[in-house]
């Protein structure tokens, strides 16, 4: 076990009160030197101090230093409130002035304290690029991040370079094309469509580095951290990473360097890339919601709540084939009732697999995946049968919505996903399984739900519905990843992705056959796929989990965050 060694100990003032102040290697301790409040000590992780000034320092609302004696020093550091509601710690700043005996003593303070922060803050970023989307979520990214983040990086010394953003996309090919260097980070103000972005940037850039095709099962682990500052609608990814959706929480995280890998899933078509998700690959309900609410994305972050009341009442369910490659159960599974927490054992346990030579694990790694290679298709097991939903999470993906998520018990960062099963059923059960998201209840205990903790996924559709050949020609010639048509291939880069529009409006031509809105008199046979939220070009998919191939300035879950858990 590490001994926490004294580095200074002092006896300093804070207001009028006398402190025993004492810099051990991994805290920064103060215990009231009074009789009465002796075993009151506040202590704070050397991690988690955000910065130490001269003088007596302000911050907020501006920054002021309102009395520069040669003696005092502040210190900034996280502390830890409660969000009033029923889950999720909030962070944030606290502030401390220490008065000394003398100069001579200050200084030696204010050495210690960032030679301290140097030794054992070693991760934290120096220079961030931050993407915001002007019009995510309340339309608030540019108010948000002017306000709250950025005066919190300039007094913890992280120096940004912000784009607002013109156009989807715009982040994603800024990541993939232009020169990164001198950047420990990239950030995003907005939701988990911004998210995303980012998250192809870093990805494909990342495999472009490296020489590697994104369309092969193995992919190289990236080095740029993602940091999201929430102001989207949803805002699934931060939730489900942090505990809770608030700007100042996500900037302090970002600022300390916190480091949370995260399980990611690739999308093909006929081996071909489509996407990559780390929330939701939803086929049925959810990919009907994400059609339906993107005609009213007027309404801004209630589209989805009457889009998913307008859906349930339309009663739909879809013929389909899910095949999947099971996870080793002797690692976990998806309904063992135990939750992912910062520090997770299971997760770590993962990153010794992944990274089983490195005692960093910082450090690249190429997945090999054997499992697509050498598993047999006999390995493959098949449900075919008409489908409600069909859902595919790589994290518990909880949200204000639904506090414990799609699969509460989910890993961030395991190397698997939980594959969700609705089968067909009556709407009243339907809706029993929907409201069960909304408390502590179990979505997953009802007859006509099954839930697997999965590797890969595999869509298709009955014989009858199949993607034809016409159809798939459609579709690449209007611009899919499918094959390297002249409009898929980005020079310069090995991404195909197809722009957010036509992606849209090839998904609802392949419907308009059968579909008319949702008050046609023939419901339609074929759904479309919601990859965190963002509608996919092609029905048939194949799924591969890759486990840990970024990571996120956050640390899961805070045990004692008072997350709601299962009864
Ligand atoms: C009866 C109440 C039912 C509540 C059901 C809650 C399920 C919540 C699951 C949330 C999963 C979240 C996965 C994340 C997805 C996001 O990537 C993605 C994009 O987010 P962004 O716009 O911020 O960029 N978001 C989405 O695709 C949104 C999916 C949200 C589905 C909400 C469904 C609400 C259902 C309401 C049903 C009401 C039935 C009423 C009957 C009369
Ligand atoms: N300047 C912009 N104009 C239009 N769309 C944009 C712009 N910047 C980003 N986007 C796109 O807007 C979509 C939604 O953004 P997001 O920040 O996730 O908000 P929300 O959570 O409200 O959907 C993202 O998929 C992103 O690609
Ligand atoms: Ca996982």
């Amino acid at each position: 076990m590490d001994v926490d060694l004294v580095q200074l100990e002092s006896s300093l003032w804070v207001g009028k009160k006398r402190y025993r102040a004492a810099l051990t290697e991994w805290h920064l301790n103060w215990t009231e030197l009074d009789k009465k409040n002796r075993d009151k000590t506040v202590s704070v992780p050397v991690s988690e101090i955000v910065a130490v000034e001269e003088g007596h320092v302000e911050v907020l609302p501006q920054r002021s230093v309102s009395e520069d004696t040669d003696r005092d020093f502040t210190v900034f550091y996280v502390k830890r409130s409660s969000n009033g509601s029923s889950y999720g710690l909030l962070w944030r700043l606290g502030r401390t002035q220490f008065s000394c005996p003398s100069r001579d003593l200050r200084d030696q303070w204010m050495t210690q304290l960032r030679i301290a922060l140097k030794t054992h803050s070693p991760s934290r970023p120096h220079r961030l690029l931050v993407f915001i989307n002007p019009f995510g979520g309340k339309k608030q990214g540019r108010e948000i991040y002017h306000s709250l983040v950025a005066p919190l990086f300039e007094l913890a010394g992280v120096s940004s370079h912000v784009v607002v953003t013109e156009r989807a996309n715009q982040a994603r090919d800024h990541i993939l094309k232009k020169d990164l260097t001198g950047f420990d980070g990239v950030v995003c103000v907005g939701g988990d469509g911004m998210f995303s972005e980012l998250l192809h940037g870093v990805i494909g850039r990342t495999q472009q580095e490296a020489g590697l095709s994104e369309h092969d099962p193995s992919l190289q682990s990236c080095d740029l951290h993602i940091g999201i500052i929430p102001a989207g609608s949803t805002d699934c990814v931060c939730f489900a990473t942090v505990g809770v959706n608030d700007p100042v929480t996500s900037a302090l995280h970002i600022i300390i360097g916190d480091s949370q890998p995260l399980d990611v899933c690739s999308v093909h078509h006929r081996s071909s890339l489509v996407r990559y998700s780390v929330s939701l690959v939803g086929y049925g309900f959810y990919g009907d919601v994400l059609a339906e609410s993107e005609r009213h994305r007027w309404m801004g972050p209630l589209r989805y709540d009457y889009s998913g009341a307008m859906v349930y009442l339309s009663n739909r369910s879809y013929a389909g084939l899910v095949q999947y490659l099971p996870a080793d159960p002797q690692l976990s599974n998806p309904r063992d009732n135990t939750r992912c927490l910062s520090g997770c054992s299971v997760c770590s346990k993962s990153t010794e697999r992944l990274f089983p030579h490195s005692p960093d694990a910082s450090s690249n790694y190429i997945s090999h995946f054997s499992q697509f290679s050498s598993d047999s298709e006999g390995d493959w097991v098949s449900v075919e049968g008409r489908f409600k939903a069909v859902s595919l999470t790589c994290m518990s993906s909880s949200c204000p919505r639904s506090p414990l998520g799609l699969s509460p018990s989910a890993h961030l960062a395991d190397g698997t996903g939980d594959l969700i099963i609705v089968r067909d059923t009556h709407p009243l059960g339907f809706l029993t399984f929907l409201h069960r998201h909304t408390s502590t209840q179990d979505q997953f205990d009802l007859p006509f739900v099954d839930v697997h903790r999965v590797k890969a996924v595999r869509f298709s559709l009955p014989p009858g519905e199949k993607e034809d050949e016409d159809e798939e020609r459609e579709t690449v010639n209007g611009g899919g990843m499918a094959e390297e048509g002249e409009r898929t291939s980005r020079s310069g880069s090995q991404h195909h992705l197809v722009e957010r529009g036509e992606e849209r409006g090839m998904a609802n031509d392949r419907r308009k056959k059968d579909l008319c809105g949702l008050c046609c008199s023939k419901p339609p046979s074929v759904s479309v796929w919601n990859c965190d939220g963002e509608i996919l070009p092609h029905t048939e998919i194949l799924c591969r989990v890759h486990g840990q191939l970024v990571r996120l300035y956050a640390r899961g879950m805070e045990d004692g965050s008072a997350t709601p858990t299962r009864k």
